[in-house]
């Protein structure tokens, strides 16, 4: 997904604030999926729900989409309270990705992405010059990708055209349902990161479900930990979250080895010694420099090197070594 493709890419951009006033959910056999829950999700934020399977999360999210009708409650977006919209015109406006995408298998790439712009009554040219342009977006070529069909793609391209439909009509909000979990975990790696880069360009107000700790670390603003019955256990940015879990359920959860997972969050400056004129990389790895000490202590363990080189383009900018990584202490991490 090249975060560059935006610049010219339609509409401007544009987010929503979204505001859970105590809702909750009671299915009719009295299980209580939701009991109270409260949270607000800032405008373009990525804010994420984790927690225990069965503890509500895909409720929670699909209360916000009406697909689920909360028991009781309001929902705010932007200050507007959507329980009093008409449920399937309100999701025109929400973009939604679940775990396996559920494409149309009969419909092409390009008429797949184009499913709510046609639904809103945009003329033909404007919504087939919106899905190659969000095709690119993703990074898949459209003179390549936008006849083929579902099943002439991998698993991995299936979930961009799943991110790319769900932008179609630039939705003030997407949510997203363990959107990365059906692929492979290096595929997901590279689909987190390239996520990460579309966000930065497009800054959406997101709320996504996960079940997986590092993935809420790597993309959430801000993490809603959740305990059964849908009870907020702690709602903070990933690195307060790490180093400063307020519950010792919290701190269970996120597990023991966060002193790892806190280095995902950290910025290498703390640990780096800056490189003189003239340094090159020689045989040692590189980092980037916008990257984290995790990033660094991966590429060093890749080739079991003791040190890596941070680079700013070609430029040699530091070093850092691995105990230099955990000398660094808690507090330079990015909260
Ligand atoms: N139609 C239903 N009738 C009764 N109970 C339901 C119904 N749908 C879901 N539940 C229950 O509601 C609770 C919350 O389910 P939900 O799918 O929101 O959990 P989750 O946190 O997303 O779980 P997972 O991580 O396993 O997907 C579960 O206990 C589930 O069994």
């Amino acid at each position: 997904m090249d975060a560059t493709a935006i610049n010219g890419a339609g509409p401007a951009r544009s987010a929503a604030s979204i505001t859970l006033e105590d809702i909750g959910k009671t299915y009719p056999d009295g299980t209580v999926a939701v009991g109270d829950f409260s949270l607000e999700v800032r405008a373009g934020e990525l804010t994420v729900l984790i927690g225990p399977s069965g503890c509500g999360k895909s409720t929670i999210l699909r209360m916000i989409n009406r697909l689920i009708e909360p028991t009781h409650g309001r929902i705010l977006i932007d200050g507007e309270d959507i329980l009093q919209r008409n449920p399937v015109e309100l999701r025109r406006h929400i973009g939604y990705v679940i775990q396996n995408v559920g494409l149309f298998p009969h419909q092409n790439i390009r008429t797949n992405i184009g499913t709510v712009p046609r639904l809103l009554g945009w003329p033909k040219a404007k919504i087939n010059s919106r899905a190659d342009e969000l095709l690119e977006l993703v990074g898949l070529d459209p003179a390549r990708y936008a006849k083929r069909y579902p099943h002439e793609l991998s698993g991995g391209q299936r979930q961009r055209v799943g991110v790319a439909r769900a932008l179609a009509a630039d939705p003030l909000v997407l949510l997203m349902d363990e959107p990365f979990s059906a692929v492979d975990p290096i595929a997901r790696g590279r689909l987190q990161e390239e996520f990460l880069r579309l966000q930065a360009a497009v800054r959406k107000t997101i709320v996504l479900v996960t079940h997986d700790i590092d993935e809420a670390v790597r993309l959430g603003d801000r993490i809603a930990v959740l305990a059964e019955g849908g009870r907020l256990l702690q709602y903070a940015p990933p690195a307060e979250l790490l180093s400063r879990p307020d519950s010792t359920a919290v701190s269970d959860f996120v597990g023991s080895d966060r002193g790892i997972r806190r280095l995902a969050v950290t910025p290498l400056k703390p640990a780096m010694t800056p490189a003189g004129a003239g340094t090159t990389t020689g045989d040692r790895p590189t980092v980037g420099a916008g990257g984290t000490l995790y990033d660094a202590l991966a590429a060093m363990l890749a080739v079991d090197a003791a040190e890596v080189v941070v680079v700013d383009g070609e430029q040699a900018v530091g070093v850092i070594t691995r105990t230099s990584i955990f000398e660094v202490p808690e507090a330079e991490a990015k909260v």
